[in-house]
């Protein structure tokens, strides 16, 4: 910012009159002097035809602050404008005023690219006139105000606008009658009909830009005077135009104020006629239709270019809703092509409630997707399966307190039997470093979710799969949290055996003695597991001290017996995840050589998987809806548990009621063509929305559907006091609200005799037969077990009666 230009916020009269100036010293006026000659001499060595009067040349200095070259080049232009104009007849003020603002009347600059003729030989060019559409384009309409605000005419008009628009009138009339301005400022100062035209010149360029910038917004919202006095002396500190103008002349910023702020002058159009021009593309694409009401722009020759056409409301005619679509005729046009007789006729249906009718009616039944048929090989799967040389498959669910060391122990036994390798490894070890987990690495092949991840915990159930030389193991790492035991009991619904893990170290078994380990063992218990191996975890950090692991091993069996474990499907092994001792090798370790029993491996090598029903109705709980690719688009996951399933087998899932065909499957991540119960399944599903399947839903047949329940009776152990009471009731995957609704009678544990009928109250360790309501039907049958949890604890498990 030029430190001689004070901007000037007062905007009063005086701002802009002469008598705030002090006359020029004779320095100054020396040194005007010599600036002037200096123009002059200049501009006649650049072009002698340009010449400007003495006046003219000090008018500029005094512009530009004595800046010859600024002076020479504004003069030059101002020159070379004023000659042309003298070349081409001079266009009268009338005249002037009823020339349109929009579109502008500029003659092109350049030649005319003819993006028609470019096109021309383009077959998809030709159209039919009448195949032409029509388009309307919106006309932009002039904003007259700051900031855009005010309308045309009538609107309100800023403050500021207004406070411009008045002192530019009044300068106006001081230029139309200057009664002590010289013959040379007369010269000087634009003449109204120069106004007029870059009035004109203005409002084109707005209309080729109709969203002016900000700068175009502050350069309108400084008021600057309507013409440099001529004659004016040098001024240190001249009260003049802003300073981003400041390299301008004056004259056009003047006229820019008065375009905006004098709308009345432009003259008014009909909506039809104040639009824009076409774009080139729009001109090539939509082609020309000569409209009644509009010549074609005189830039653009008519005979060779195609013009996109437009025309004002009363042309454009519209669309007749009673009629059929442009679709319902091609469908129309389909149908009878195919043989079908066509529910909407061609014709007008003229808002016939009938036809409605019909036209809702064919959409009802229209398909959006084919159905696919796939064959199926009618296996005789039992017998496939007994003569099938497959590995027995297990599934375990390990449990434990938060933290006992559950997924590295995991971690540890999937890259030991070569389930992960090396290099995954290595990636985990290290993205655990960076964010100062590194004793994670291992539980992170597990926990796979970035939350799981960031906090150190696993949250949903994660299955893994990692074979011996017997056994396709799966393993379902439960979540030890408390706040996400529901999940944990999804995992324990599907497996055949649990390994409990215990934190061996000093105060950590202790606290998960209090925390989850009793809580999941005897949920695990409560959903038919019957086996279970405890991995004494971290032995390592106890030096493999022998008492410690006696210790625990004493009290935890005492605890598993008392839950409903037998004691011969109860083992222990002392071991250390992150080690790797005892997992599936020896520890090393001289103070762990008091041990000689198995290791883990081993332990559940021998675990026979529980039997399963093969021969029983199809029976599946989904435990995952997700949408594959596109040769599988829905495919479910889940385990078997009961029956078996072909592909090619129309399936139900209940509670939506809604069929599916099996298009193939995958048993323990292996294509095949037939699965069994106990085998864990992706099914990849047809001729189904995935809309109606969802995780807890049950797969079964027509033939023999589970049935929709809203209550059932339970034989339940209670782990609090029960009574009637809101209950969650779960069931693998599925958890829906419920609620106690009778206590029927309290039992004996042993023969499962009723001790007292219609208790008012069920005590902890007491079994009992309730009655369960729920408030959405259910697929649920006997013998089902279930857990009933309430404010974020289980309260009971037992089986469906
Ligand atoms: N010293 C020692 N630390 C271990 C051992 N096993 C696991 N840890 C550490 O114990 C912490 C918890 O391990 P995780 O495997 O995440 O425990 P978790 O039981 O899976 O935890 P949740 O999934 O949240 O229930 C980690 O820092 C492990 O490095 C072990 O044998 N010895």
């Amino acid at each position: 910012m030029s430190r001689h230009r004070v901007k000037n916020i007062g905007y009063d009269d005086e701002d802009y009159s002469d008598d705030g100036y002090d006359s020029p010293d004779p320095e100054e006026q020396e040194h005007l002097q010599r600036c002037t000659q200096d123009v002059l001499s200049q501009l006649r060595a650049g072009q002698p035809s340009v010449t400007a009067s003495k006046e003219e040349v000090q008018e500029a200095l005094w512009h530009y602050y004595n800046d010859v070259e600024k002076s020479v080049s504004y003069l030059r232009g101002k020159k070379e404008k004023e000659i042309k104009k003298q070349q081409t007849p001079a266009v009268s003020q009338k005249n002037k005023a009823q020339v349109p603002m929009y579109p502008a009347p500029i003659s092109p600059p350049i030649a005319h690219f003819s993006a028609a003729d470019f096109f021309r030989d383009s077959p998809w060019l030709n159209i039919p006139s009448h195949r032409k559409a029509d388009i309307l384009v919106q006309p932009l309409y002039p904003r007259m105000g700051l900031l855009g605000g005010a309308p045309e005419a009538g609107g309100k008009v800023s403050k500021l606008a207004a406070l411009a628009a008045a002192r530019k009138q009044k300068e106006g009339n001081k230029v139309s009658s200057p009664p002590e301005a010289s013959q040379a400022e007369q010269s000087e100062k634009p003449s109204t009909e120069q106004k007029v035209s870059l009035r004109d010149r203005l409002a084109a360029s707005k209309s080729a830009k109709p969203a002016e910038g900000l700068g175009g917004l502050r350069r309108l919202a400084k008021p600057v005077p309507a013409t440099p006095p001529a004659q004016k002396p040098v001024s240190p500190e001249p009260v003049k135009a802003a300073p981003d103008v400041a390299s301008e002349p004056v004259e056009q910023i003047e006229e820019a104020t008065s375009a905006k702020i004098e709308p009345k002058i432009e003259p008014k159009l009909p909506a039809a006629e104040i639009r824009a021009s076409p774009s080139m593309f729009a001109s090539a694409i939509v082609g020309n239709q000569s409209g009644p009401t509009r010549a074609e722009p005189s830039h653009i020759p008519s005979q060779n270019v195609d013009l996109l056409q437009i025309y004002g409301q009363d042309h454009t005619e519209p669309f007749d809703f009673a009629g059929p679509s442009p679709d319902d005729v091609v469908l129309n046009a389909q149908n009878t092509a195919k043989g079908f007789k066509s529910k909407t006729p061609a014709s007008k249906t003229g808002g016939d409630k009938k036809g409605q009718a019909d036209l809702a009616g064919g959409i009802n039944n229209l398909s959006v997707e084919e159905k696919v048929a796939v064959k199926s090989k009618n296996l005789d799967v039992l017998a496939e399966y007994n003569k099938s040389t497959r590995k027995k498959s297990a599934n375990f669910v390990v449990i434990g307190h938060v933290d006992a060391g559950k997924s590295t122990l995991m971690g540890r036994l999937l890259a030991d039997q070569g389930a992960i390798d090396q290099r995954t490894l290595d990636k985990y070890r290290k993205e655990a470093e960076k964010i100062g987990k590194g004793s994670f690495a291992l539980a992170w092949v597990l926990d796979q979710g970035s939350e799981e991840r960031a906090r150190g915990v696993t949250i949903d159930i994660a299955t893994n799969q990692f074979e011996t030389d017997t056994t396709a193991f799966t393993i379902v790492d439960a979540p030890g949290h408390r706040d996400f035991v529901p999940n944990m009991i999804a995992g324990a619904s599907q497996a055949d055996f649990a390994v409990l893990v215990i934190d061996s170290s000093v105060g950590k078994f202790e606290s998960g003695l209090k925390g989850q380990t009793k809580e999941h063992a005897l949920l695990v218990r409560s959903m038919g597991v019957q086996k279970i191996v405890v991995a004494v975890n971290k032995m390592d950090t106890v030096q493999w001290d022998k008492s410690r692991f006696e210790e625990i091993q004493q009290q935890i069996s005492s605890f598993l017996t008392t839950a409903g474990f037998q004691e011969k499907n109860i083992s222990f092994v002392p071991c250390s995840g992150v080690l790797g001792d005892n997992i599936s090798r020896r520890s090393e370790d001289p103070h762990a050589s008091w041990y000689a029993g198995q290791t883990l491996i081993e332990e559940l090598e021998t675990s026979e998987p529980s039997t399963h029903a093969l021969d029983k109705p199809l029976r599946m709980t989904i435990g995952d809806v997700f949408r594959g690719g596109v040769q599988n688009p829905i495919s479910i996951s889940g385990r078997l548990d009961a029956g078996s399933l072909q592909v090619g087998d129309q399936i139900l899932t209940m509670p939506s009621g809604e069929t599916a065909l099996i298009r193939s499957l995958e048993v323990d991540g292996q294509t095949s063509d037939w699965a069994v119960a106990g085998q864990n399944v992706v099914l990849n599903l047809a001729n189904i929305d995935p809309a109606h399947l969802r995780s807890g839903d049950v797969v079964c047949r027509s033939s023999s559907p589970i049935p929709t329940i809203t209550s059932f009776t339970t034989k339940v152990l209670a782990f609090e006091h029960l009574m009637p009471m809101l209950v969650d009731v779960h069931r693998g995957r599925l958890h829906v609200p419920g609620r106690i609704s009778k206590l029927v009678a309290t039992l004996d544990k042993a023969s499962g005799a009723p001790i007292k009928k219609r208790p008012k109250i069920v005590a902890p360790g007491t079994v009992a037969r309730v009655v369960v309501e729920m408030d959405t039907a259910v697929p649920l049958e006997a013998p089902t077990r279930i857990v009933l949890r309430t404010g974020g604890s289980t309260v009971a498990a037992g089986l469906l009666e």
